[in-house]
């Protein structure tokens, strides 16, 4: 026991103040920027931070992660549980969960449906869905923001319960998203400050103007109950009915009727949990990844030609790419992880915290410390990857064209708790990037309030958990074999 004996010193950080640590010292927006300069500045790739107590410790080097987080996996797997995200009714979110029983039957599901041999089964919704997505954005180019939202959303409802979309209105799209932004505004720094001192839960009712905050957490409460279990009752309600619709909670409660899975009387809530979690996990990352893809092909004209000279050469200019073409076409799989490098979907990482005490390199890790896997520090790392802010798909591939599986997609996260829909996610979203590359051709386009043409630097990301690029525009153009393909749609 660490404690018992003159322990290690704390991974080198900024001087703290009495009483209040680093508090102040922490930063609020986009902290994973100022992460990166802490590293140079304290010559350390481990760094710490105290605020009031919390311990903070801040992985900026990949090989850290991935023998913190990987390795010693049994001690790093924990989440943090914020009072402040569980008040506003994120009790079930899969990736929010403690490290224990419930997240593994959860995981175990999520196993099921979403490891790499069971993403096969998926294949045709994928091609319908992506079809779809290019006849949307042949119709109407210019909304291409919303047509990618759209796609991640109707794919994943269709699979997860057999839920037909009806657009960008649907109410079901609207209330998930609508409950996911105040999530991830929710877990903002400032926002958990309220988690530093989980006594202001008791003083602050007090206070006038709490009544409008509980009534706030009561609807945000209402959002993702609602999020949860409206489409769920709707796969019920057709098995009541005899209605043929397939989809995986309807496969799941059928296996649960046959054998009962060994969750007992929990199984609907594990069930209707990872359902929803599926939702709010995969459809605003793969939009936002599609979105930098359009971002990224307009700035980069050589990556694009490329990657269409590449579709060209492979299977002709009379046909769309199928998931069978992967293999062929290196260089589109190459895009999607440089894709997920240049502007990383989770750039601070998502906290995990310890469960005991450890020592790692000579330096203190207290139990209960929040542990950060800075991506946007590791994304930059200009050893790796040398002009770091430059669009290029060629690191991932070896020097003979092949894809260099040595590379981790470090937006997916580490260890037991990486992302469980990561394949899924990398299949249908391939899907769509080799078909718009060789249905449309993407460039700059004017901003329509500066009149200048759009570039990486003049497009800004929000500041969120999972930032996102403000509204930007592009041209989209149809080549013909779009043009056979959807006019007459
Ligand atoms: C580009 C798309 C995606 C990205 C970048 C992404 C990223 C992440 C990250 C960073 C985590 C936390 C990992 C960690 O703590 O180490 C996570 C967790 C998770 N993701 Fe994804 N995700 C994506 C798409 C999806 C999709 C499509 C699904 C499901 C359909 C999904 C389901 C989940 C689930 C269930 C978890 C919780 C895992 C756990 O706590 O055990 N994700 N994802």
């Amino acid at each position: 026991n660490f404690r018992k004996q003159k322990r290690p010193p704390f991974p080198p950080g900024p001087k703290p103040w009495p009483i209040i640590g680093n508090s102040l010292q922490l930063p609020l927006r986009k902290p994973w920027l100022a992460f990166t300069e802490w590293g140079k500045k304290y010559n350390s790739q481990i760094l710490y931070a105290n605020a009031l107590g919390q311990h903070l410790v801040i992985l900026t080097d990949v090989e850290d992660a991935i023998e913190l987080l990987e390795k010693r996996s049994s001690n790093y797997s924990d989440r943090l549980q914020s009072q402040f995200v569980l008040r506003m009714g994120w009790t079930w979110n899969t990736a929010l969960l403690p490290y224990g029983e419930l997240w593994r039957q959860h995981r175990r599901i999520a196993q099921e449906w979403y490891r790499k041999q069971a993403v096969a089964r998926h294949l045709p919704l994928m091609d319908a869905h992506s079809k779809n997505f290019l006849r949307t954005l042949f119709a109407t180019p210019d909304h291409f923001i919303e047509h990618c939202e759209v796609f991640a959303s109707a794919f994943i409802m269709d699979l997860v319960y057999g839920y037909k979309l009806k657009g960008h209105a649907d109410p079901i799209h609207s209330t998930a998203q609508r409950a996911i932004a105040e999530l991830t505004q929710a877990m903002q720094p400032g926002a958990l400050a309220l988690d530093t001192f989980p006594v202001l839960f008791k003083i602050l009712p007090w206070l006038p103007g709490w009544n409008k905050f509980e009534k706030w957490l009561a609807g945000c409460r209402e959002l993702t109950s609602r999020m949860r279990d409206y489409p769920f009752a709707l796969v019920e309600e057709d098995i009541r009915q005899g209605v043929e619709n397939p989809s995986l909670v309807r496969d799941m409660l059928e296996k649960f009727e046959a054998n009962n899975f060994g969750f007992e009387d929990n199984n609907h809530n594990v069930l209707s949990g990872i359902a929803a979690t599926s939702f709010a996990g995969g459809v605003e990352t793969s939009s936002v990844t599609l979105e930098t893809f359009f971002l990224a092909l307009a700035t980069h004209p050589e990556v694009q030609k490329k990657a269409q000279a590449e579709i060209l050469r492979v299977i002709g200019d009379d046909r769309l790419p199928t998931s069978e073409d992967r293999p062929s076409l290196p260089y589109i799989d190459a895009i999607f992880s440089e894709t997920l490098r240049w502007q990383p979907l989770f750039p601070g990482g998502i906290p995990r915290t310890t469960v005991r005490d450890d020592v790692y390199k000579g330096y203190f890790i207290p139990r209960g410390a929040i542990v950060l896997p800075n991506v946007w520090s590791m994304t930059r790392n200009e050893a790796v990857y040398p002009e770091p802010e430059v669009f290029r798909p060629e690191r991932y591939l070896t020097p003979d064209g092949r894809l260099d599986d040595g590379l981790p997609i470090l937006s997916f996260g580490f260890g037991r708790r990486a992302c469980a829909g990561k394949h899924l996610a990398r299949e249908s979203i391939w899907l769509v990037m080799a078909r718009l590359l060789a249905t449309f051709s993407i460039s700059q386009a004017r901003d329509a309030v500066t009149g200048r043409e759009i570039t990486p630097e003049t497009v800004e990301y929000t500041t969120a958990l999972a930032p996102h690029p403000k509204p930007f525009k592009c041209r989209i153009e149809p080549n013909g074999l779009a043009t056979r393909l959807f006019n007459d749609a």
